[in-house]
C-alpha cells in the first residue's frame, strides 16, 4: 500500500492528478459512459445523439456566462496574467461552438428553439450558476472549469482512438472536443488549476475537491439523458 502523501509531495505532482487517481472510478464513469462507448463501437442510437445535441446546445449557452465569470475572477484574483488569455481563448471557441451547434442541429433536423431542457440539464445549469457567485473562489471555479472541459476531451478522444468504430457522421463532433488542440487547451486549464490548488488554504482545497466531484456527477447525469437510466 502506498503511504499517504504529504501536502508538499502532492503539490509537486499536481493536485489534479492526485484527485484523478483518488476518484478514478467516478472519473471513468464520466469519461467512459455507455453513451460514449456506444459512439465508439458504432452502435449509437441516432435519436440519442440528437437528444444530446439539443441538450448540449442549451448547456453551452449557460456554460458561456460561467466561463465569463471565471474570467472576471481571474482578472480580480489571479497571480498570473496569462490565465486570462487561456480563459479568453476558451470563450472565443464557445462563440464558434454555438454556431457549430446551430449548423449541426440543422443537419440533423433538430429544432433548437423547441428543445426543452431536461431535469439533469437544468440541475447542471443551476450548479454552474451557483459557481458564478462572487463568493466562489477563483481556484474552485477554475477546478470546475477544467473538469467540465476535460471530461468532454477525454470522452470524445476515446471515440477517435485506433480501432474505434465511430460512425462517419459523428467524427466531426468527436473531433470538436477530442482533437489535440482542445487537449492542449485542457492541459493549460489543468496547469492553472494545479498552480492555484498548490497554494490554496485547506478549506478552499476541500471545496475544490467537492466541486470536482459534483462536476463529474453532473456529467454522468448529463450523458444519462441520452443513454441509460433517464
Ligand atoms: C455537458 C457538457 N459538459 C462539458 C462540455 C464541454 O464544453 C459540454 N459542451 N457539455
Amino acid at each position: 500500500m502506498e503511504g499517504k502523501k504529504t501536502r508538499e509531495e502532492v503539490e509537486k505532482s499536481g493536485m489534479i492528478d492526485t484527485w484523478m487517481r483518488k476518484h478514478r472510478l467516478i472519473y471513468s464513469g464520466a469519461t467512459k459512459h455507455p453513451f460514449i462507448l456506444s459512439i465508439r463501437d458504432g452502435t449509437v442510437d441516432l435519436e440519442a445523439f440528437k437528444t444530446w445535441l439539443g441538450q448540449d446546445y442549451i448547456f453551452v449557452r449557460a456554460f458561456a456566462p460561467f466561463v465569463a465569470s471565471v474570467l472576471i475572477k481571474a482578472w480580480k484574483e489571479s497571480d498570473d496574467s496569462s490565465d486570462m488569455e487561456v480563459i479568453l481563448s476558451g470563450m472565443a471557441s464557445l462563440n464558434d461552438e454555438i454556431a457549430w451547434f446551430k449548423s449541426e442541429a440543422a443537419k440533423w433536423g433538430v429544432q433548437l428553439s423547441e428543445v426543452v431542457p431536461q431535469k439533469a440539464n437544468q440541475d447542471y445549469c443551476r450548479f454552474l450558476e451557483s459557481l458564478m457567485s462572487p463568493d466562489v473562489e477563483y481556484t474552485v471555479a477554475m477546478t470546475a472549469f477544467w473538469a467540465i472541459e476535460a471530461v468532454y476531451q477525454a470522452s470524445f478522444a476515446l471515440c477517435l482512438e485506433d480501432g474505434s468504430k465511430t460512425p462517419a457522421e459523428l467524427t466531426e463532433t468527436c473531433r470538436r472536443w477530442g482533437n489535440d488542440g482542445f487537449g492542449q487547451y485542457c492541459n493549460s486549464l489543468q496547469k492553472i488549476a494545479n498552480r492555484r490548488l498548490g497554494k490554496t488554504p485547506d478549506d478552499v482545497l476541500s471545496k475544490a475537491e467537492v466541486t470536482l466531484l459534483r462536476v463529474l456527477e453532473h456529467e454522468v447525469e448529463f450523458w444519462n439523458m441520452s443513454h441509460g437510466s433517464a
